[in-house]
């Protein structure tokens, strides 16, 4: 025998002596685990136990004692139950034992594989570590929903049948007959390969499983499988070949995670297969012993004979024949022997092969349940977390119907008061209803009374109206004659003029500016029809006093508003078709730019001429609007040199012009409008002003209206000009003293005034030739000086006695204008009549 066998036995032997003196061992393939497995598996199960029982709280890495320690009076066992099953209530008992059979109790009716009291108190902690493991697993995997007729026996329970699935009973079905001391070894041993396969196939069909599969297989029918007595009439072969099966299918899934129902025939196999293998022990044990026992006897009998052999010859022959016969025995017994040993060396290398497979196996198996088990730690804990995520979002699920309680009663306590307010709302409202009905039905009876009186109103306004028909009638009959008033008015009006004298002259004299407090003054007189008097204090006697006398003559005291009063009528003829031409004649800051145009800067009082009659011009178009339509257009222009400069054009050029005709007109609609290009003017003449050195007063300077008017009843049109002449300064230039550009102004600035002085003679004199053409500015006025043409002349003096000779001469220039003027001789005409005249025409013009 080999050692192999020989440690079998001896295991063997152990156990089974124990057994006969009555020890509560049982034979355990568990014994050969491997260590690290069994402490796995107690793990696992201690983790399980504290989930399940949280107040436990024992140490995950406890040993095999003290595992039995914890659980040897019950109370955990009992402990575990309940919350397993909080259905049923398990009580603990007086005893230990009471409790652990309680637990026993529920693992039969739960058709666990249950372990013994004893094993317990003082055997293998195996069998108490399985069964925890196939609760634990069977609440795992049906959730506790176990049905009490599972069923599932272990085997050698002592509620098993011993004849039949008891531990050590030789029980294999079929084969048990054939294990009989008595029966043949080889016979019992050795089952042929035919028998095997028989068997093997039987098994197959017993469970079905030639087409399908491990896991298809139901619990009824792995429950009906365990129940019969498939397994102990199955070859050992066909049981290994199950498990292979469940392994490969399991490693072809790649699922660790076997069926509870497969685990639990896999695990009835493989305990059918360890019982069977310590069954083989057994049967070679006492095989062993018959050999040896048969030798004995043998050797007696050897001795026997050789005893025998040493007496008498015949009995000797006899013996020796006896002897030979015994020795041909003795070495086929020997023979046997042999053989026999042959055989169980071979059974015993089957044993360990099988051993191995078995281990292999088993720690596959156990590989494969540690990784279900892993996998199954690994769901539970995601159990847990998603358990605590689900409480979390309970809470906040909670939180938020907290806070949705809290708006409710909120909004229910807004509710609340937006009724009542609605309420009291209501109230007023209706009251308020109630007022305005009241008020309404006042105001239905204000309504009919004053439909009445609108009645009799539009009674006696029909008749009013009758009678204001009848009036419009006459009235309308009068207008009729309006215009031919009108006309005669400006008829009229005209002829007031020509009594005036179409050319008037006004003469005004400036005051002392600031800063000229001491100076003399030069005009000793100024009376109220036009006299003047200037004196000389360098002359004594009649030659120093000069009288004159003029149209008007304005003080130093003299207003704007005064100065254009009596120029108004002048600008009213312009709409009735008139040419108008105003100038101002004087030295050089004697007033011409201030009374023609007024201070720089100048607010509406201090407006002058240009702008106060141009300001008439458009109040009064638009007072005739009803009569008349007027289009109204403005030209600038400077004379310089007997050039003619265009002042209006907006990019600020200087253009010269050989003819007035070709400088730009404007057309004007309001005041405005003229305001803007009379800017625009005077500051292109600023320019020309300080790029030639004071040129303002050496160049003329003349805005130009040009009006076109219709008459809306008649469709007459009529054509007026209005010049407005700010002429160079009239001071005689000293011809020894004035040289180049100089002394050519002055030669211009002369000639154009003479020229000027030479036309108004010549219509003063009604002479038959005008000279117009002599200079730049007759040419320019020619249209305003002569036939109907009113002129006006400002003459500005100086009241300086330092300007004395030159205030003559412009005296005399005036003189020579005005004096010999008819005027003097039609002055004397100017009466009652010509005054009733002129307050016609102004009433007629307010009309
Ligand atoms: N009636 C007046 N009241 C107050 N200041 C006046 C009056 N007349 C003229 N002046 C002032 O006298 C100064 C000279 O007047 P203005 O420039 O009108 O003279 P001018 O004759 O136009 O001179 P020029 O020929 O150089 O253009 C200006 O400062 C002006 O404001």
């Amino acid at each position: 025998m080999n050692s192999a066998s020989d440690n079998l036995i001896a295991q063997y032997r152990r156990v089974h002596s124990s057994r006969i003196s009555g020890g509560s061992e049982v034979f355990d393939p568990t014994v050969i685990y491997n260590k690290d497995i069994e402490s796995n598996q107690r793990a696992i199960l201690v983790e399980w136990m504290n989930s399940t029982v949280p107040s436990l709280n024992f140490p995950v890495k406890a040993s095999s004692e003290q595992l039995r320690t914890c659980l040897i009076d019950g109370t955990v066992l009992l402990q575990i139950l309940n919350r397993l099953r909080p259905g049923f209530s398990y009580k603990e008992g007086s005893s230990r034992s009471e409790n652990v059979k309680k637990f026993l109790a529920c693992m039969d009716e739960l058709g666990i594989l249950k372990f013994e009291l004893s094993d317990l108190e003082t055997g293998s902690m195996k069998n108490v570590m399985d069964c925890l493991s196939t609760l634990r697993a069977q609440f795992a995997y049906l959730g506790g929903n176990l049905s009490p007729t599972s069923g599932i026996t272990r085997f050698g329970s002592p509620r098993g049948d011993a004849s039949s699935n008891g531990h050590f009973s030789p029980t294999f079905g079929e084969e048990k007959r054939k294990f009989s001391p008595e029966a043949k070894s080889q016979q019992a041993l050795e089952p042929s390969a035919a028998s095997m396969h028989r068997v093997g196939h039987k098994f197959h069909e017993v469970f079905q499983l030639k087409q399908g599969r491990f896991s298809d297989l139901s619990a009824a029918k792995i429950s009906e499988m365990m129940k019969s007595n498939s397994l102990d009439n199955s070859p050992t072969q066909s049981l290994l070949s199950v498990v292979n099966g469940i392994l490969d299918e399991s490693i072809e899934r790649k699922s660790y995670e076997i069926p509870h129902r497969v685990a639990c025939l896999l695990r009835k196999v493989v305990q059918e297969i360890e019982r069977r293998i310590s069954t083989q022990a057994e049967h070679l044990r006492t095989q062993n012993n018959l050999f040896k026992a048969r030798e004995e006897k043998y050797q007696s009998r050897i001795r026997v004979l050789e005893a025998l052999a040493s007496g008498t010859g015949e009995e000797r022959g006899a013996v020796k024949d006896q002897l030979q016969h015994l020795k041909i025995e003795k070495s086929k017994m020997e023979g046997e022997k042999r053989l026999e040993e042959e055989h169980v060396a071979k059974l015993i290398i089957e044993r360990e092969q099988r051993d191995l497979d078995l281990s292999t196996l088993k720690q596959e198996l156990e590989l494969v349940k540690e990784t279900h088990e892993l996998r199954h730690l690994q769901m539970e804990a995601e159990v847990k977390g998603a358990k605590a995520g689900l409480e979390e979002r309970l809470k906040e699920l909670e939180l938020l119907l907290e806070d949705s309680r809290n708006q409710v009663k909120v909004l229910s306590a807004y509710s609340e008061s937006k009724s009542k307010t609605f309420n009291e709302k209501e109230d007023i409202f209706k009251g308020f209803v109630e007022f305005q009905f009241g008020a309404l039905q006042g105001m239905r009876f204000s309504c009919k009374s004053i439909k009445q009186e609108i009645l009799e109103v539009q009674k006696s306004y029909t008749e009013e109206f009758n009678g204001l028909e009848v009036k419009l009638k006459a009235l309308i009959d009068a207008t009729g004659d309006y215009h031919f008033v009108v006309a005669e008015n400006r008829r009229m009006f005209n002829e007031l003029q020509e009594l005036k004298g179409n050319i008037r002259v006004y003469c005004r004299i400036r005051p002392f500016l600031p800063g000229q407090v001491a100076k003399q003054t030069a005009v000793e007189y100024i009376g109220e029809n036009g006299e003047v008097a200037v004196v000389n204090p360098s002359k004594q006697g009649k030659d120093r006093r000069r009288n004159f006398k003029f149209n008007k003559v304005f003080g130093p005291d003299s207003t704007q508003a005064e100065v254009y009063s009596d120029t108004q009528p002048l600008i009213r003829s312009v709409l009735d078709g008139f040419s108008v031409c105003i100038f101002a004649y004087g030295q050089t800051g004697s007033g011409k730019t201030y009374t023609m145009t007024g201070p720089n800067g100048a607010s509406e009082e201090d407006w002058g001429v240009n702008y106060r009659a141009l300001n008439d011009l458009f109040k009064i178009s638009l007072s005739r609007g009803g009569s008349f339509n007027y289009e109204i257009q403005v030209q600038m222009v400077e004379i310089y040199n007997e050039q003619v400069h265009d002042l209006l054009l907006i990019d600020g050029s200087q253009k010269k012009y050989p003819f007035i005709s070709d400088a730009s007109m404007h057309p004007v609609t309001s005041t405005s409008d003229v305001l803007e290009l009379m800017d625009i003017g005077l500051r292109n003449r600023a320019v020309g002003a300080t790029s030639m050195n004071e040129r303002s007063s050496r160049s003329h300077s003349v805005v130009s209206i040009h009006v076109r008017g219709k008459d809306l009843h008649s469709g007459a049109a009529l054509h007026g000009n209005l010049h407005l002449v700010d002429l160079a300064g009239s001071e005689r230039v000293d011809r020894s003293e004035a040289t180049g550009d100089r002394l050519r102004e002055a030669q211009h600035i002369n000639r154009s005034l003479s020229a000027l002085g030479d036309v108004i003679f010549a219509l003063a004199q009604k002479n038959s030739h005008v000279p117009y053409r002599n200079s730049k500015l007759t040419q320019l006025l020619q249209s305003s000086l002569g036939g109907q043409a009113k002129t006006l002349m400002f003459v500005q003096l100086n009241p300086d006695v330092s300007s004395y000779s030159e205030t003559i001469s412009t005296l005399k220039f005036a003189e020579r204008v005005s004096g010999v003027e008819l005027g003097a001789a039609r002055s004397s005409k100017e009466g009652r009549d010509a005054r009733e005249l002129m307050d016609q025409v102004s009433f007629t013009d307010v009309i």
